[in-house]
């Protein structure tokens, strides 16, 4: 199978079961540093040296967010940007999820 970031965002309108246990750690073993909140959502914190770079790096991920149609919930200040990321529609984690986390390591 191709590498996470290399594929392509699903949307989800429900009725897929939500990954759990030992699937989650699978796809998390492809991620850097990502940390797997309750089974619900990822997070993962970025640092940086300044506010400008928080907000160009913000800017890159939601670039991306929208060329994927799968959205993080984004919290930025002065030296950092904290993503979550998890699918709506079944309230907890999906593929798609581990795909977009793949796709902002690697911008
Ligand atoms: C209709 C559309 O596909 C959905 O509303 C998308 C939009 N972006 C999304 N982003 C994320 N992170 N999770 C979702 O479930 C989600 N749903």
């Amino acid at each position: 199978m191709s590498a996470l970031a290399d594929r392509k965002c699903v949307p989800c309108s429900g009725g897929v079961p939500r990954l759990r246990g030992e699937e989650i750690e699978r796809y998390r073993t492809e991620l850097r540093d990502w940390e797997v909140v309750d089974e619900h959502h990822l997070q993962k914190r970025f640092k940086f040296d300044n506010f400008r770079e928080a907000l160009a790096f913000v800017n890159r991920v939601g670039d991306l967010a929208e060329e994927e149609g799968h959205h993080p919930d984004i919290c930025f200040g002065w030296g950092y940007a904290e993503i979550r990321i998890w699918t709506h529609a079944i309230d907890g984690l999906s593929e798609s999820d581990f795909i977009l986390a793949a796709k902002i390591d690697r911008l």
